[in-house]
């Protein structure tokens, strides 16, 4: 399968007091595939986020190189990579940064109207079936406060998907959701995934890292090791998986 994004020698630092800096990522390389669904774990500061960060063109980078569908992405100009990231990408969060004055609906349609790529109908309609998908099509004309933590996740995935885009990028997307919303979260990105959409998460939950298909660990700036899971297709049990990934995680010395 081709790569959808790639990173070569990719190293970032960020300032630590006067004429100071410290190195975050250290000569990272890595390729996802198109269709890939993967996640990255690692202990707390080990630089997950800033990783997801930096390959997904959010935040810049210290050295290296990211290739997106084959595009350096810092040879892109900061208009290409707006478009890039509000036509090809979406990104969910712990945390899913709606706006209070929006109601839902109009939240998960904001950026597609704002990327014009397709009539306001057909937004509509996309919104509509991405809701009854996720399973929150009564919540359209509710204010963000009306709704549960769970259900501002679905939220959220609606929007990272109303553009349609070629990869997701989750950062722990189910940090602040109990098991059952977890599940659910989990069970919708599978889906998404199975309909051909890339997924590259963090979390720092084995449980959810059991759901996807290849799991890199960081340690310290830099990618330990991974492992290969395969499809979560029903084969093989999620428990058989939590335990493969489990003993493979203590071998890691997480
Ligand atoms: N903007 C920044 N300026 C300076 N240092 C930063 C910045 N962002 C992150 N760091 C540092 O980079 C390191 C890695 O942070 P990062 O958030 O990527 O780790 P993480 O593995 O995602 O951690 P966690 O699991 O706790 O979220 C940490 O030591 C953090 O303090």
């Amino acid at each position: 399968m081709e790569n959808i994004l790639e990173a070569k020698g990719l190293s970032k630092s960020f300032e630590s007091g006067k004429n100071k800096s410290v190195e975050i990522l250290k000569n990272i390389s890595l390729d996802i595939k198109k269709g890939e669904f993967v996640s990255v774990m690692g202990p707390s500061g080990s630089g997950k986020s800033t990783l997801l960060y930096s390959i997904s063109g959010m935040d810049g980078i210290t050295s290296g190189s990211i290739l997106f569908g084959g595009k350096e992405i810092e040879k892109l100009s900061e208009g290409e990579l707006s478009s890039l990231r509000l036509h090809k990408m979406g990104f969910i969060f712990q945390q899913s940064h709606l706006l209070k004055d929006l109601n839902i609906f109009d939240n998960i349609v904001l950026s597609a109207y704002l990327a014009k790529e397709n009539s306001r109908e057909m937004v509509n309609n996309r919104a509509r079936d991405l809701m009854k998908k996720t399973g929150i099509e009564q919540l359209a004309d509710h204010d963000i406060t009306q709704a549960s933590g769970g259900q501002l996740q679905r939220v959220g995935i609606c929007r990272a998907l109303i553009n349609n885009p070629d990869i997701v990028f989750g950062d722990e997307p189910t940090g602040a959701l109990n098991s059952k919303a977890t599940r659910e979260i989990m069970e919708i990105l599978k889906n998404i995934n199975e309909a051909g959409t890339t997924i590259l998460l963090v979390t720092h939950d084995a449980k959810v890292a059991a759901r996807t298909e290849r799991i890199l660990f960081m340690l310290d700036g830099s990618i330990a090791g991974e492992f290969n899971l395969g499809k979560y297709d029903g084969k093989e049990s999620l428990q058989v998986r939590e335990e493969r990934l489990a003993s493979w995680l203590v071998k890691m010395g997480f």
